[in-house]
């Protein structure tokens, strides 16, 4: 059996093929999308023309490394394509994400994008999600207090911390990861946890008609 690793190489690597000459790409965030990245310069390097927009401080820097043109969205209004990673994705196309505290940004990029496609390996692939806690990014102001009012909805959640310290999104705030015992209206839970004030967005990814590809053993399969 091949590693997973290979697994996140090989659908990373399988969606720079959907990218053509001339196009504006959403780059999403996470070590399956860095095999995109890394196989993108390769092409770049080759003459492909493109421009990204990166989705996190990792991305750009990395991006920045491997020669990737980059613009933003003073001079962007649509994306052509985007490519990202997930932790969760459902049978209905649902995505879960944010476990590397990307959501925000990823959330404004994926949804300027005309077309998403979703990288990932099989393990990714749910039945429903919430097995992965849902990371939902706070204000540091009263996090404590926004805390509680979501553990009203069910769930417990925990500050999410690194190296012993609080982590810090790209943008500033907070990650709270949020255990439900599962998500079974992943609509509904993501209205509820907008209305609380203090929560700047949720990692669901709802109903936005992507196209997922699967990497499995080495082998591809593409979900739409
Ligand atoms: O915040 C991080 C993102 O949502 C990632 O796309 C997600 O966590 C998947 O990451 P990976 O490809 O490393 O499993």
């Amino acid at each position: 059996m091949e590693p997973k690793n290979n697994d996140k190489q090989i659908a990373g690597e399988e969606a720079v093929k959907f990218i053509k000459d001339g196009m504006t790409i959403g780059l999403g965030s996470g070590s399956t999308v860095n095999w995109m990245l890394k196989k993108l310069g390769e092409r770049v390097k080759e003459g492909l023309n493109i421009k990204g927009i990166p989705s996190s401080l990792k991305t750009e820097r990395l991006a920045n490394e491997l020669g990737i043109p980059l613009t933003d969205f003073s001079e962007v209004a649509q994306l052509d394509l985007a490519i990202d990673g997930a932790d969760e994705v459902d049978s209905r196309l649902n995505l879960l994400k944010g476990g590397g505290g990307s959501l925000v940004r990823e959330k404004i990029v994926d949804m300027a994008a005309k077309e998403l496609i979703i990288i990932v390996d099989r393990s990714k692939v749910v039945p429903q999600l919430g097995a992965f806690p849902l990371p939902v990014e706070v204000l540091p102001f009263g996090w404590e207090l926004t805390a509680r009012n979501i553990a009203k909805l069910g769930c417990e959640p925990i500050i999410r911390k690194k190296e012993d310290q609080v982590f810090v999104s790209d943008n500033g705030n907070y990650i709270l990861d949020c255990k439900f015992s599962a998500i079974k209206q992943p609509e509904i839970l993501h209205e509820d946890l907008k209305r609380i004030v203090g929560v700047v967005e949720t990692g669901l990814f709802i109903g936005m008609g992507v196209k997922v590809i699967v990497a499995k053993n080495g082998e591809i399969e593409l979900l739409k």
